[in-house]
């Protein structure tokens, strides 16, 4: 099976960089009202930043000069109301902006958990979980810059550089291209330095994801890493991680530096140029000196915002793979949905039905772990299924919860091809437990009710009460209030699936599958845990995988699984008597008990 691991740098489909950004603007443009008012606002400022040089100009050249002090007054006077205007309108649109981008960021993050839950078990069996971490939590902040400063910093860039262009060019064309000659190299060297700037920040992303999946695979198996006392060699893993992620980031950040380097260079040379041209080739006696001061003033509100663009344009060069990896999820088609036209499953009684079932995993289609597998289970029917490890008894009943599509063949619950009902109204009326009992933080109520919110209390205690899980719950401290967590340490672990157990008998499934636990357990507990089975068994066909003496015995049949097959089915007796593989593996492991 080909799996991504924590060592190795996820594949990612190339996507030109203007698709992907466009793409995320299309989620800033669902609020076009907002947005329109914070252009709205962002004008107004710009409209007094403009103004201000004019007024400096003005208060130099007219005023100053002509010794009118109360003019001077007036002028300052408007000046001030001018500033008050701009702070007003400038603190309305960062809040309006901030508003708008957290919004933004909760629909992207939304969507991709709700996506996400639809993947199939082929894509979460192909990476781990902390690399889906790291794009529902991480890639999703780092596009917060850039939504937020594509409007307020892009937009009023932008207007500023075009305005002050523009006024440059009416107040002296020939000033203007002296200072704005070193533009055109400016924007060349920035296309070359992206490119390559753009490769190592898709390369940091993945170093980042690698050490999230670490992380988080350390932590969620820090029993076995501390039984193993194999801490020392993963510090020198963890270490390995991390400095691949330093490295990366490093990489990454010193050619984005070179953006800002590039801006300042230029507008030096640019600078100088106006001075030069200015004074030596015009003359200074041509232009006025409060035009100068002006001219000299401009050319700082051009290439600061200039400045501004070319990190903004560094950001989302940064920033752009974070999106490039949020969309390659979004993009991947969920394998296992309900088909269009599927109809609901009716209530069933439980009978289930594989006609000439062939199954390979979607990573190796070529190996067949199923071939050919036909067999109908009675509704109330307990099947057993055994055979060697790796034979194919958890891909079974995998299928017929249609965890996987069959690659042949059709799996049919009460005469209802699995895949022509809506998955929903399949899994509903499914019970699926498995070895690694899971619970969830929170209430042993809250676990208890799980599948069946609505559940009264009556029926929650008769629940725990059949599978003896009762008892123990009311010696907790807080009955069924008390707080477990996801590892529940406070819990054996036949207390966890006397918890599961309820659970599953509470949500009442037509069909049980269950993948016993071989996990020994103190006697007294074993026998509550095996009483418990037997309760969720009755009324209900079940398959389960079976380790226990006593469920293989008491199972209506038994299948033996090997070789791509059922190699043999029947009672215990029946096999037994048959004295083959079943009788083989039954003497060699169950005798010993
Ligand atoms: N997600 C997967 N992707 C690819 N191959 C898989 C996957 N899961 C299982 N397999 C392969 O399919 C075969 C059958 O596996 P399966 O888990 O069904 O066996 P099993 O009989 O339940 O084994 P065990 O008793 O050890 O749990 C094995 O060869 C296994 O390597």
């Amino acid at each position: 099976m080909s799996v991504n691991s924590v060592r190795e740098d996820e594949v990612m489909h190339d996507v030109p960089k203007t698709a992907t950004l466009l793409r995320l603007y299309r989620y800033l443009f669902a609020y076009k009202k907002m947005l329109a008012a914070v252009a709205l606002l962002l004008l107004v400022t710009l409209f007094i930043t403009l103004a201000t040089p004019l007024m400096i100009e003005l208060a130099i050249d007219t005023y100053v000069a002509n010794s009118d002090a109360a003019g001077l007054c007036r002028l300052a006077a408007v000046g001030l109301l001018l500033f008050l205007v701009h702070m007003v309108c400038t603190r309305c649109w960062m809040r309006m902006m901030a508003d708008v981008t957290n919004k933004v960021l909760l629909t992207i993050r939304s969507q991709l958990y709700e996506h996400i839950q639809t993947l199939s078990f082929h894509f979460f069996d192909s990476r781990p979980t902390g690399k889906i971490l790291a794009r529902v939590i991480g890639d999703v902040n780092s596009l917060k810059d850039v939504l937020s400063d594509s409007v307020t910093k892009l937009l009023p860039d932008l207007l500023t550089v075009a305005g002050v262009a523009c006024i440059m060019l009416v107040k002296s064309w020939r000033l203007a291209l002296a200072a704005l000659l070193t533009l055109p190299f400016l924007v060349a060297g920035m296309f070359l330095i992206q490119i390559s700037a753009h490769k190592l920040w898709q390369i940091h992303r993945k170093k980042n994801s690698n050490l999230n999946a670490f992380i988080h695979e350390s932590f969620s198996g820090i029993r076995i890493v501390q039984s193993f006392a194999a801490e020392p060699e993963r510090q020198q893993d963890f270490e390995r991680c991390a400095m691949e992620y330093r490295d990366s980031f490093i990489d990454a950040v010193r050619i984005g530096d070179t953006f800002g380097a590039l801006v300042e260079i230029t507008w030096g040379v640019g600078g100088f140029l106006l001075y030069f041209i200015g004074i030596r080739i015009i003359g200074a006696d041509e232009i006025g000196i409060g035009t100068f001061l002006a001219f000299s003033t401009y050319l700082g509100m051009f290439w600061s915002p200039i400045r501004n663009l070319s990190s903004f344009y560094n950001k989302i060069v940064t920033n752009i793979s974070a999106a490039e990896r949020i969309f390659d999820i979004l993009d991947t088609p969920a394998e296992i949905t309900s088909l269009p036209g599927s109809t609901a499953l009716p209530p069933v009684k439980g009978e289930v039905r594989f006609e000439h079932v062939s199954f390979a995993y979607p990573d190796e289609p070529d190996k067949p772990v199923l071939e050919n597998i036909s067999f109908t289970v009675q509704p109330g029917e307990t099947i057993a299924l055994v055979g060697p490890t790796g034979a194919g008894k958890t891909t079974i009943v995998s299928l017929i919860s249609r965890f996987y599509d069959v690659t042949d063949g059709r799996i049919c619950i009460d005469g209802f091809d699995t895949r022509h009902v809506t998955l929903e109204s399949l899994r509903r009326q499914m019970g699926v437990m498995t070895q690694d009992t899971f619970l969830f933080t929170g209430t042993v109520r809250e676990n208890i009710c799980y599948g069946k919110s609505d559940a009264t209390e009556e029926e929650m205690i008769i629940a725990a009460k059949a599978v003896n899980a009762h008892d123990f719950i009311m010696k907790m401290e807080h009955g069924y209030d008390t707080v477990i967590s996801e590892r529940s340490s406070q819990l054996s672990i036949g207390q966890r699936q006397l918890l599961a157990f309820a659970r599953t008998m509470l949500s009442d499934p037509r069909i049980l599958i269950l993948d016993e636990a071989t996990s020994s357990i103190d006697t007294h507990t074993e026998l509550l845990v095996q009483s418990g089975i037997a309760a969720m068994l009755q009324n209900r066909t079940s398959f389960i995988i079976a380790h226990r003496l006593s469920t293989i015995r008491g199972a209506s049949r038994i299948f033996y699984v090997d070789g791509k097959q059922i190699l043999e089915s029947g009672s215990h007796e029946e096999l037994m008597a048959k004295k083959g593989a079943y009788y083989r593996l039954y003497q060699s492991q169950f005798e010993c008990i």
